[in-house]
C-alpha cells in the first residue's frame, strides 16, 4: 500500500514538496515561493509562520496532486535551508522576532569582535566553522539581546530555538517533540563536531541558556511522526538533513573524495571527507555529511552565497533579461566579457575568502561595455567563484577532484556549465533527477523506515543527464589572474588597510 515517500524541501526562497516511487522518480511535486525581507541593508528575514503555512500548503497539494493519500506515503524526509534561525515560546509556539536568514549579516560586527579577542582557532577546531555571521549562534544570541523580554523569558525556560528543520517537525508533530537533526546542529557554532554534543564552553560564550536547545537526532531513522493535524494518519519521519547535506546524499557521494556543487541561490560544494573530520587549512567547513545509526561522514564545504541569486538580479534589479533562461543567450552573444569582471559579493563573500563586509564590485568596465557583457560576467563569476572553492577542497583534502558531480536550477545553464569545465579542468556530471536535495531527504527517509534495503540499492538509481568536458583554451590563466585581480580588490574596498 505504501509505495511513495514524501520529500519536504523548506528552501530561501521556495517551499517545496515532492513525491517519490521506489524507483526514485518524482511522481509529483509542488511550489510555492515565499517573501523576502529586507528591513535595512545587509537584513534578510523570513515570516517563519509564512514558511510553515507555505510548506504545509504544497505538502497537502504533492500528495494530492499525485492522487495519493496519507495510507501511500511510507515515510516523510525533511530538508531545509541551514542556519536560519527562529526562536519561538514553548507554549504557544509563536515565534518572538522573523527568521533571520543565513544571509543576514547584521551580527558581522560582533564576528569581527570575536575574531579580535582571538576565538577563531577555538570555534574551528571545536565546531569546524569559522567566525562569520552565517551561522546560528550569533544569531541567536542577537534576538535575546534585541527582542523585548527575550532574554528573561529564555532564562526562565520559556523559549526554544530551532533552525528550519526543527520548526518544520515542532509544527509537524503539533509541538511535541523540539528536534534538530545533526547536520543542522554542525551549522549552529554550538555544536562540537568531534563529541557530536552541544558545547558548554560556546553556549557560555555566546550566553545561550541550554534549555532553548533542541534534542539532536539522526539524518535517518525513527525521528518522529505526523500528528495526525495534516494528514488523518501519523506518517512517519525517518530522514531530516541539511538541504547540502541531503544534495550530497542524493548525489549518492557516498564514498570519500567524491563530490557535488548545488548551483541555487547560492553554491555549495561539499566533498565527502569519510568518518575523520579533517580540519581545512584553506579557509573551508568541515561540517557533518550525515549520521545513520553508528556510520558518521563529514564533509568538506565551500558556501558561496551568491550564485544562482547573480542571475536574479540581473532580472529583477537591473532588468537586463527577462527571465533567468536568456542570461545564457545573452551570454553566447559575446565572444567574451571583453574584460569585465563581476564579484557578486551582495552578502560578502563566503569561502573561501570570508569577508564579511564585501559588496558587489564590477571592474574592467569600459565606453563598448554592454548589458551582454555584464550578464556574461556574472554567470562567469559564479565558475570563478567554484573554482577558488575547488582548489582550495583539492589542497585540504590532497585529491585532485576528476569528477564534479551538480544540481540546482542555475545548471539548466548550458553556457555556465560547459565554461565552469573548462576553467576547472574537470568533468561536470549534471544528474537525471533535477530535483537532488529533495531526493536525498527521501532517501535518507526510506533507509529509515525500510523502504529501501540499503545504499547500495539506492546508488544504482543514480543517472547521468549530461556530461560536461574542458574545452581547450589558452586564455583560462589569464582570466583567472583577472578575476583574483578583481577578488583582491573588493577586499580592497571594504578593508582599505
Ligand atoms: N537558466 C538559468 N541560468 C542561470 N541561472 C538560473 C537558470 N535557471 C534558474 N537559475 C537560477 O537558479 C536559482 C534557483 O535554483 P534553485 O535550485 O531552485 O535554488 P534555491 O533552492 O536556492 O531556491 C535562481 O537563483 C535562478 O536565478
Ligand atoms: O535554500 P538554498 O538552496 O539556497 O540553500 C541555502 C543553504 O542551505 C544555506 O547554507
Amino acid at each position: 500500500m505504501s509505495k511513495y515517500i514524501l520529500a519536504i524541501d523548506q528552501g530561501t526562497t521556495s517551499s517545496r514538496a515532492l513525491v517519490f516511487d521506489n524507483n526514485g522518480n518524482t511522481k509529483s511535486i509542488a511550489q510555492k515561493e515565499f517573501t523576502q525581507y529586507f528591513p535595512k541593508p545587509g537584513w534578510v528575514e523570513h515570516d517563519a509562520n509564512e514558511i510553515w503555512s507555505s510548506q504545509m500548503a504544497v505538502t497537502i497539494e504533492a500528495v494530492s496532486k499525485a492522487k495519493l493519500h496519507a495510507d501511500h506515503i511510507a515515510a516523510i524526509g525533511i530538508t531545509n535551508q541551514r542556519e536560519t534561525t527562529i526562536v519561538w515560546n514553548r507554549k504557544t509556539g509563536e515565534p518572538v522576532y522573523n527568521a533571520i536568514v543565513w544571509q543576514d549579516r547584521r551580527t558581522a560586527d560582533y564576528c569581527d569582535q570575536l575574531i579580535k579577542e582571538g576565538w577563531e582557532e577555538k570555534i574551528r577546531g571545536k565546531t569546524g566553522l569559522v567566525i562569520d555571521a552565517y551561522f546560528v549562534a550569533t544569531k541567536v544570541k542577537w534576538i535575546l539581546d534585541n527582542v523585548d523580554n527575550a532574554r528573561g523569558k529564555a532564562e526562565a525556560g520559556e523559549l526554544v530555538f530551532g533552525t528550519v528543520d526543527s520548526w518544520l517537525l515542532w509544527n509537524l508533530t503539533n509541538g511535541h517533540k523540539h528536534i534538530t537533526d545533526i547536520t543542522n546542529a554542525s551549522r549552529t557554532l554550538l555544536f562540537n563536531i568531534h563529541t557530536l554534543n552541544w558545547d558548554q564552553e560556546l553556549l557560555d560564550l555566546f550566553k545561550i541558556p541550554r534549555s532553548m536547545l533542541p534534542e539532536v537526532c539522526d539524518s535517518s531513522g525513527d525521528i518522529a511522526h505526523t500528528s495526525g493535524m495534516l494528514f488523518a494518519r501519523k506518517i512517519p519521519i525517518t530522514g531530516v538533513a541539511g538541504d547540502q547535506h541531503a544534495a550530497l546524499f542524493g548525489q549518492m557521494c557516498t564514498k570519500e573524495g567524491m563530490v557535488k556543487n548545488t548551483y541555487g541561490t547560492g553554491c555549495f560544494m561539499l566533498m565527502n571527507i569519510g568518518n575523520k573530520p579533517l580540519v581545512s587549512k584553506n579557509k573551508l567547513l568541515t561540517t557533518i555529511a550525515w549520521k545513520i545509526g553508528n556510520e558518521i561522514h563529514y564533509a568538506l564545504e565551500g558556501s558561496i552565497f551568491i550564485s544562482g541569486a547573480v542571475v536574479q538580479w540581473l532580472r529583477d534589479g537591473l532588468g537586463l533579461i527577462k527571465t533567468a533562461k536568456d542570461s545564457e543567450k545573452m551570454a553566447r552573444s559575446v565572444k567574451d566579457t571583453d574584460g569585465v569582471y563581476f564579484v557578486p559579493a551582495f552578502t560578502g563573500l563566503g569561502a573561501p575568502y570570508w569577508n564579511q563586509h564585501a559588496k558587489g564590485t564590477m571592474v574592467g568596465i569600459s565606453r563598448g561595455t554592454t548589458a551582454a557583457h555584464i550578464v556574461r560576467a556574472s554567470l562567469e563569476s559564479i565558475a570563478f567563484q567554484t573554482h577558488d572553492v575547488l582548489k582550495a577542497m583539492e589542497a585540504d583534502s590532497n585529491i585532485s577532484i576528476k569528477e564534479l558531480r551538480v544540481d540546482g536550477g542555475a545548471t539548466e545553464n548550458d553556457f555556465l556549465m560547459q565554461f565552469q569545465s573548462t576553467i576547472l579542468d574537470t568533468q561536470i556530471i549534471k544528474s537525471k533527477t533535477t530535483e537532488v536535495t529533495a531526493l536525498g531527504a527521501a532517501y535518507l527517509a526510506g533507509l529509515g523506515v525500510g523502504f529501501w534495503k540499503d545504499q547500495n540499492d539506492i546508488i544504482q538509481k543514480w543517472k547521468v543527464d549530461k556530461t560536461y568536458s574542458p574545452e581547450q583554451d589558452s586564455n583560462v590563466e589569464k582570466q583567472l589572474e583577472s578575476w583574483k585581480k578583481a577578488v583582491q580588490t573588493t577586499n580592497y574596498w571594504t578593508n582599505p588597510n
